[in-house]
């Protein structure tokens, strides 16, 4: 590798010269090269002769950043600064990160995915092939990062990316979108990671007969070659990279639970969807109930959308109802999940095995009316018989939680917590403002994407963000922090704890979970529960102590330009 980050000097050293320099996103800082690292580097002639400094680029790049007409331009723009000057990039995400995230994460990365063969300029990560795993070793060496110089690793196989489904190769984009997260909210070292496209084919018909599409023309391979290559990945990467986190992002219903009971045990490893969202959604509920006055064990609660995400909420509130003394029956009881065939009932066809757990007794829905169309008990039905108190929203079905369901439930609660989490914006089970409309104001409200806050009665409702990014990029400081080799259920609680103490949910207007302004900060308190839950469960390899907290700050990466030595 020509550049190498040198602890003991604090310093990059680089043997790249001139343009080599400028066109590698770590290396380069453009107009803001000092005299004299231009003649160290090479680099006098080929930038013009001002230099400027960082908040000078910065400023300028958010001017341009203005310019950009659609959301789906500003994506381009970062992403574009993001290949050209990486620290740079960081420093504006950093500045503006209420303003930016919205286009370098959910909602914007939806279109950039759909788009992203049209909208392609430069590669972004490393891109893993089902139809020739042997390369798998040699693509991953390709980056010339060594054993020990990645501490995370976000990958997908882009079948199920946010709510919208298939989008093949373009899934690159939703784990460098986390990336960018990791590194904004968590200061996670963007030197230190990857993004991995695992390309396992695409079953969305309208790719593969583009001619631009980018990806394996091809249909998505079986379960055997599936498998077969993500064990190849799975060895590889733990391999090259020993220390580093495997992050699972946006697979599929039928893949995602598999991969992660396959190596949960084995390899430090997490899957975002399934045990970050869990997290979040805990959160959401600890601070809602606080602020609702009624302890979570009283809670009836109705997940709508049973699959990834939905299951996943759904075993973490479990948990925390059992760990709150309930039996496991008992907290599985306070718990109705609704799938596309409506409720899940004991002997529905078709069912995953995931979700056979939550499935409710025949007897107890006998009278419930059905729907022969959908082939079920629906929601509006559920919700008329359950009385839920919550209600989270992991469908993808955009305004599937209609006036009526919501007025029937705000019947019989007197501060119903409504979570739609489903991304991006348009898939929102429901808006806001008309949650809080058919609540007279008295919802409790967290969404999966970004909404602005709702003026009503006087009152400015501020909505929280319900989505796993207040999670894993604290999950992963903490656990790179503490040398953890496995993330636990353990550190997913305690997670989910930090999150909901970020918050007080009581005056009026106030959201329920920590706003994006406050994002880093929150990741930090996660960091730092998260490495002492992972000392408590004996996955740490480093002391977590009293200086923990100094440490999880310390560890945080700046996006500076730093000291640059021509070697
Ligand atoms: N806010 C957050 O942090 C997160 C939000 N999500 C969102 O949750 C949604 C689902 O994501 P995944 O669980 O990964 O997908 P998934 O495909 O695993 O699950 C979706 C589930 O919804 C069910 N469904 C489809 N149509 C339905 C209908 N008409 N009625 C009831 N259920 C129906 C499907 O059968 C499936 O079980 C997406 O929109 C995603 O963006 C996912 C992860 C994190
Ligand atoms: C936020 C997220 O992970 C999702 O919508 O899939
Ligand atoms: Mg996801």
């Amino acid at each position: 590798m020509k550049s190498k980050w040198n602890s003991t000097k604090g310093r990059l050293e680089t043997r790249a010269r001139g343009r080599a320099v400028l066109t590698d996103p770590s290396l380069n800082r453009g107009t803001a090269f000092t005299p004299e690292e231009r003649r160290e580097l090479d680099l006098v002639g080929l930038v013009p002769p001002q230099v400027l400094t960082q908040d000078q680029q910065a400023a300028r790049a958010y001017l341009q950043y203005r310019a950009q007409p659609t959301d789906l331009a500003k994506n381009v723009f970062l992403t574009a600064l993001h290949d050209r000057n990486e620290v740079l990039f960081h420093r504006l995400l950093g500045d503006h990160l209420a303003e930016m995230l919205p286009i370098v994460y959910t909602p914007t990365v939806g279109t950039a995915i759909e788009r992203y063969s049209y909208e392609y300029r430069r590669p972004a990560g490393v891109y893993l092939s089902v139809d020739t795993p042997e390369d798998i070793e040699r693509s991953l060496r390709a980056t010339g990062l060594g054993p020990d110089d990645v501490d995370l690793i976000v990958a997908t196989d882009g079948e199920a990316i946010l709510g919208i489904g298939d989008w093949g190769v373009g899934g690159i984009d939703i784990a460098v979108g986390k990336l960018a997260v990791y590194t904004a909210a968590a200061g996670i070292d963007p030197k230190r990671t990857l993004a991995v496209m695992l390309d396992v084919g695409t079953n969305r018909e309208e790719l593969l007969e583009d001619p631009l599409y980018l990806g394996n023309r091809h249909e998505r391979v079986d379960q055997a070659a599936y498998d077969a290559f993500i064990d190849a990945y799975v060895t590889a990467a733990t391999k090259l990279f020993p220390g580093a986190l495997l992050h699972w992002e946006d697979f599929g219903p039928a893949n995602a639970r598999r991969i992660l009971d396959r190596y949960r045990e084995t390899v430090f490893t997490f899957n975002d969807d399934i045990q970050g969202t869990g997290a979040v959604n805990l959160a959401a509920l600890l601070a809602g109930v606080k602020a609702s006055g009624v302890p979570l064990s009283d809670h009836r609660i109705v997940v709508f959308g049973a699959g990834t995400a939905g299951i996943g909420i759904a075993d973490q509130l479990r948990d925390a109802l059992i760990a709150g003394g309930l039996s496991t029956q008992q907290a599985t009881a306070r718990i109705w999940s609704v799938d596309r065939y409506g409720l899940l009932t004991q002997g529905q066809d078709g069912m995953r095995d995931f979700q056979i757990r939550y499935a409710r007794r025949t007897d107890e829905v006998a009278g419930w009316q059905r729907d022969e169309h959908l082939g079920g008990i629906p929601l509006a039905e559920v919700v008329k018989q359950v009385r839920p108190t919550v209600l989270i929203g992991t469908s993808g079905q955009g305004g599937a939680f209609t006036e009526d369901i919501v007025r029937t439930m705000a019947m019989y609660a007197e501060r119903p917590i409504i979570l739609p989490m489903s991304n991006p914006t348009r898939l929102a089970e429901a808006v806001p403002g008309d949650l809080l409309a058919w609540t007279e104001g008295r919802a409790l409200i967290a969404t999966g994407s970004p909404f602005d806050p709702v003026e009503r009665d006087g009152v400015t409702y501020r909505i929280g963000q319900a989505n796993n990014a207040l999670v894993f990029p604290g999950l992963g400081l903490g656990a790179i922090v503490a040398g953890a080799d496995r993330v636990t259920d353990r550190m997913l609680a305690a997670a989910a704890d930090a999150v909901a103490r970020q918050t007080d949910a009581t005056a009026p207007g106030a959201p329920i979970l920590p706003l994006i302004d406050a994002l880093h900060e929150t990741s930090v308190a996660v960091a730092v529960a998260v490495a002492r839950a992972a000392a408590a469960d004996g996955v740490a390899h480093r002391t977590v102590d009293d200086t923990v907290e100094q440490r999880v700050r310390a560890a945080v990466w700046q996006p500076v330009y730093p000291p640059i030595k021509a070697v």
